[in-house]
């Protein structure tokens, strides 16, 4: 089943500079797709698109076969509920503990999880994040807010993981325990979407690569069904 197929999607930000230039491809359930390319390619807008902070302007997007363009911001508030997004600036609230913004996380997704404190504890354990728990997250490094990004998403267990950029502060052992996790992830039939130009990433063939130049996709692109 296709969980994306984006049409000729192009975006141009005001006034006038087109960051993606009539991108197709498809998203297959159960895939795990790395899409890559330079700095300043357009791999975060086209994450953005998927997740809707930001609105193509020409194309379209169709999620499970319903074309973005026809959903409203409540739908898109529904099926974020079932989605985990790791953001490349991490939006964790710096005055609250690791504890809290996971809470608050998994609180909003609706997920009906018994015994919350001994759930969120465990998976801070499997990230070598325990001791960590209550201290605030602005008192934690670069690296360590990094993970409990990547932990706030994981663990509401969502259909679908964006990922953009999700460890650019790790040392290489620390990527390569994220990647295994990512891996059971999608080897459970979900669908990883990530974005990195990371070469220890590239060089674990995790996944297919997808690489975009100057707004373009180039290279083997599966874009029809
Ligand atoms: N809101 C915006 N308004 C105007 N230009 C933007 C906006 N967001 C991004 N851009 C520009 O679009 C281009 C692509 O940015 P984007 O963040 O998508 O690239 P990227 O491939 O993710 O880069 P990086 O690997 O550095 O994260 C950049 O030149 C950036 O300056």
């Amino acid at each position: 089943m296709e969980i994306f197929v984006i049409e000729k999607v192009t975006k141009v930000y005001n006034p006038y500079f087109k960051v993606l230039d009539e991108v197709s491809f498809i998203v297959k359930e159960g895939d795990f797709l790395i899409l890559t390319g330079p700095t300043g390619a357009g791999k975060t807008t086209l994450l953005k698109l998927l997740y809707r902070e930001e609105k193509p302007t020409d194309g379209e997007i169709f999620y499970k076969n319903f074309p973005y363009s026809k959903l409203n911001k409540r739908h898109f508030l529904h099926l974020r509920r079932n989605w985990g997004i790791i953001f490349q600036d991490y939006k964790l609230i710096p005055d609250l503990t690791v504890f809290e913004n996971i809470k608050i996380s998994l609180i909003l997704s609706q997920k009906k999880v018994p015994k919350i404190k001994f759930h969120i504890l465990n998976y801070l354990e499997r990230f070598n994040l325990a001791a960590k728990a209550f201290k605030k997250v602005k008192e934690l490094s670069g690296g360590e807010q990094q993970k409990v990004g990547i932990v706030r998403a994981i663990i509401r267990d969502p259909e679908l993981l964006i990922a953009d950029e999700p460890t650019g502060n790790l040392d290489p052992e620390s990527i390569r325990e994220i990647i295994k996790i990512f891996q059971e992830y999608q080897q459970a039939g979900k669908t990883v979407i990530l974005a990195t130009h990371d070469p220890v990433i590239l060089q674990l063939n995790a996944g297919k690569i997808l690489r975009l130049e100057q707004g373009r996709l180039v290279g083997n692109v599966q874009t029809s069904c």
